[in-house]
């Protein structure tokens, strides 16, 4: 382990001089802060005595010396080596002015944004890894699961609208596709003959719609703060955000996804977008998931609803038309995940459970299935589900889901034609209609139920979020075990499948930091299929190249000569493919050595060749594995790099604040300028930098703790970095009032941030041995709010130096006042 990390550090360019370095600047900001506190409490003391000339004097050199700095060619070099290149000020701008979206000389200057979120004047938005936004990297490797029977052209453009398409803000569109916002690639095309062999389903897909002012937000004369451009896929969230002086700026925020549909594009299109590429791709042993994620009221269920009859509409076709006298049938079930349990919406709302088969196959236990044939009882069935489901009020849905609702639609194929065996499952389609992203927020809302429901949805959705990082990581270990919905997820993950995400956002600027979570979240899940370091085992199954036994000999879906081989061996590809993964991820070796292996597999086991004659050695249970060395491996890369990103994000808010700084000195030097105000404001500033301060050394301490555990530190020599003593001078009265602020600031943290930060605190201030309780794991009540502000407080102020503490504050804190 320790040596890894050193390999790892070695070749990744001091990753320890990184901790060190940012400890020293740590040191240096803290210091200066603590300087101009004293100097700013002096001030205060000699109000009216202030010698307006040598301040001035002073401050002006300063301001001089930062526009210097910053404009200077060679520290463009530097900010472009420490990843900060957009923070540099354009050479010709350099004069005062460019501070002043602050102060209004530069007005109209945006704030910058993150970076790889620019795009350039008309330009592709700059992809720092160099990838293009679609799933291109992935098309290459599916055209294997495409049938070699010809898929008959589904879309019929003269079909009738399905129930629920209604649309109440804008009917029936007349414009365009293109105009209304749907983009170039429409797979409608998809579904020409001529393109059937060469079509490609991405294995993720992000597609976000935006849906259009409702009638409260119109009455509210709210702002639509997002723009669409359907022809690149970017989305922009305008942001307004306030400086330090209460000003407003804008803030852009820019997204590029695999689709972005505006207000204006219809249900149909939606579908088309979305899951109709994916519906032949069922009857080719694919598991297709297609869900949708945003906040409540921001048009999931709107979304979801129409897709499963359109889909099933579809299915049927294919079922009756080109796959006719096949065997194949459809099935149809539906059920919700609530509080944590699986419950029927078919059947009474019997609660089910889940349970995982010898293949690693997820099974839902009890579980009516409907086997179905025609469009209007597929209706029906969907009626009746939905009428079932757990609904409630939140404000801004009227009629919010409080569930997670699973709409399956299973593709399964009698054996040898016969009835009475049970039929075998070739494909599903699942759609999950989400609970809103954002019920964390329930857990201060209403009454207990609906705190308890908003928790556990809450606690659902991170579990997805942390395996779509697992995923995005590469870890060996993916925790679908998190939550209940992941692991029915599970299946869109792993394996064979097709995963479509739709992230539904609502456009009005009161939803503005609901909507930049999930269009992050949406981000997080597209980056998935970025690189072929990314592919799940189903990218693995289809790599055509290095691997010497062609993937063509895989049986076509029409080939099907015997059923219950032809389905036994495609599992035992998915077990010699799910090996071929482990192996390559416990011996990071490369992938051809991989593919090897999977190939002697494939013989070996006579894999789409021949019938299965030796027995297969039990599958290696990736869920089960034990926690590696290298899954610890991992996460200390990516705390480290979590650190150097944290790091970087605090040097641009230190920039930002210190702009704010020079705009408040000019503002100080103009003549009758309010001196109450520029000590209330620089305040402000001091304390805002002292408490970023504060979180950067708490998330250094936090990683040092890491290795430490892990003896990197120690290892190398005796010399590792100590945590900073925070007591000592000069920390000691930025920490204290900066302590002071956080806890202030703690009743706005939910129990997991709290405790991180807390722990952390004790860890610091080395006051463990105070702590005689460990708070309670659940969220906070008043009492214990005020129980634990009064330890951190009372400790503050019995440990620390009276002297400090006179500076911080004249007297003893009393218990909080609430
Ligand atoms: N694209 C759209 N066009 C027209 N109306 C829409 C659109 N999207 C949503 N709506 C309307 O907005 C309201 C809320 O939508 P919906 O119930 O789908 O939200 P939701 O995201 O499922 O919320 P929750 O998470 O609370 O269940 C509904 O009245 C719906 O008809």
């Amino acid at each position: 382990m320790v040596a890894k990390y050193w390999e790892y550090a070695i070749n990744n360019a001091n990753t320890i001089a990184t901790i060190l370095k940012v400890q020293n600047w740590m040191t240096e900001m803290a210091a200066t802060i603590h300087n101009t506190q004293s100097i700013q409490d002096t001030a205060v003391g000699r109000h009216g005595q202030r010698s307006g000339s040598s301040g001035a004097h002073h401050q002006r050199q300063y301001s001089d010396n930062f526009l210097e700095v910053t404009s200077s060619s060679s520290n463009g070099r530097w900010l472009q080596s420490a990843g900060l290149q957009h923070l540099q000020q354009p050479s010709s701008n350099t004069s005062s002015q460019d501070f002043g979206y602050y102060g209004g000389g530069g007005g109209g200057q945006e704030p910058l944004t993150p970076p790889g979120r620019q795009k350039k004047h008309g330009g592709a938005v700059d992809d720092p890894n160099g990838f293009s936004p679609g799933l291109l990297d992935l098309h290459s490797f599916d055209t294997e699961l495409i049938s070699e029977v010809p898929v008959a052209p589904m879309y019929n453009s003269t079909r009738d609208r399905s129930f629920d398409d209604a649309e109440p803000y804008f009917g029936n569109s007349k414009q365009p596709s293109k105009a209304r916002g749907l983009p170039d690639n429409n797979l409608l095309k998809n579904f020409a003959p001529e393109k059937e062999k060469a079509s490609t389903v991405a294995k993720i897909k992000v597609v976000v719609r935006k849906r259009p002012l409702n009638k409260k937000e119109l009455a509210k004369n709210e702002e639509d703060i997002i723009t669409t451009d359907t022809h690149s896929n970017c989305l922009t969230v305008h942001e307004t955000k306030l400086k330090v002086d209460l000003t407003e700026y804008m803030e852009k925020h820019e997204f590029v996804f695999d689709a972005v549909l505006n207000e204006e594009v219809s249900n149909d299109e939606v579908y088309h977008e979305t899951v109709e590429p994916i519906v032949p791709i069922i009857f080719q042993r694919t598991k297709a998931t297609c869900f949708a994620y945003g906040q409540t009221g921001s048009g999931k269920t709107f979304t979801m609803k129409p897709l499963p009859l359109k889909a099933s509409r579809d299915i049927l076709r294919l079922v009756n038309h080109t796959y006719r006298s096949q065997g194949f049938h459809l099935y149809f079930s539906f059920f919700e995940i609530y509080g944590g349990k699986l419950y029927d919406l078919l059947n009474d709302r019997k609660k089910l459970c889940m349970r995982e088969d010898g293949k690693q196959q997820v099974c839902i236990v009890g579980l009516q299935e409907y086997r179905v044939s025609d469009v209007e009882t597929i209706k029906e069935l969907i009626e009746r589900g939905n009428a079932t489901r757990s609904t409630g009020t939140t404000g801004a849905n009227e009629e919010s889901s409080r569930s997670h609702a699973i709409l399956q639609l299973v593709i399964k194929r009698s054996v040898d034609g016969s009835e009475s065996k049970p039929p075998r499952v070739v494909g599903k389609l699942s759609f999950i209609d989400l609970a809103g992203s954002e019920r964390g927020a329930d857990t201060t809302d209403n009454d207990k139920q609906t705190r308890m429901e908003g928790a556990e949805i809450n606690k659902s959705l991170l579990a997805l979020k942390e395996c779509i990082r697992a995923l995005d990581n590469d870890q060996g270990h993916i925790p679908f075990r998190g939550s209940k919905l992941t692991e029915v997820l599970r299946d869109s993950f792993v394996g064979n499948s097709r995963t479509v995400m739709i992230s539904c956002i609502s456009p009005n600027a009161g939803s503005c930091e609901h909507t930049l979570n999930t269009l992050r979240y949406a981000d997080r899940v597209k980056s998935l299929s970025k690189g072929n370091k990314k592919e799940t085992i189903a990218s693995s199954i289809n790599v055509k190249e290095s691997t010497t036994v062609s993937m063509t000999s895989l049986p076509p879906v029409s080939s099907y000569e015997d059923d219950e081989d032809d389905y036994d061996t495609t599992e035992e590809l998915y077990e010699a493919a799910e090996q071929v993964q482990q192996s390559s991820w416990k011996n990071n070796n490369t992938k051809a050595e991989a593919y090897s292996s999977f190939d002697k597999n494939r013989r070996v086991n006579g894999i789409g060749q021949t019938k299965l004659k030796e027995p297969q050695p039990p599958p290696l249970k990736s869920e089960s594995r034990n926690w590696s060395p290298d899954d610890e491996l991992n996460a200390l890369l990516k705390e480290e790099e979590d650190l150097v990103n944290a790091h970087r994000k605090q040097v641009e808010d230190t920039m930002d604040i210190v702009r704010v700084e020079m705009n408040l000195l000019v503002e100080a030097d103009e003549p009758g300028n309010q001196l109450d105000g520029y000590v209330t404001k620089l305040n402000t500033i001091l304390a805002q930098k002292a408490s970023s301060i504060l979180q950067l050394q708490n998330r250094l301490a936090h990683f040092q703790r890491r290795l430490r555990e892990h003896d990197v530190l120690v290892s190398s020599g005796g010399d590792a970095p100590k945590a900073t003593p925070l007591t000592e001078k000069p920390y000691g009265i930025a920490n204290i009032r900066a302590s002071i602020l956080v806890i202030l600031d703690l009743e706005r943290m939910n129990y997991d941030s709290w405790r991180e930060l807390f722990e952390t605190h004790c860890y610091c201030f080395g006051m463990a041995n105070h702590l005689k309780e460990k708070p309670d794991p659940k969220p906070f009540g008043l009492e214990e709010w005020k129980r634990i502000d009064n330890i951190v407080k009372m400790w503050i102020y019995d440990t620390l130096s009276p002297s400090l503490l006179q500076m911080s504050s004249k007297r003893k804190p009393n218990a909080i006042r609430y």
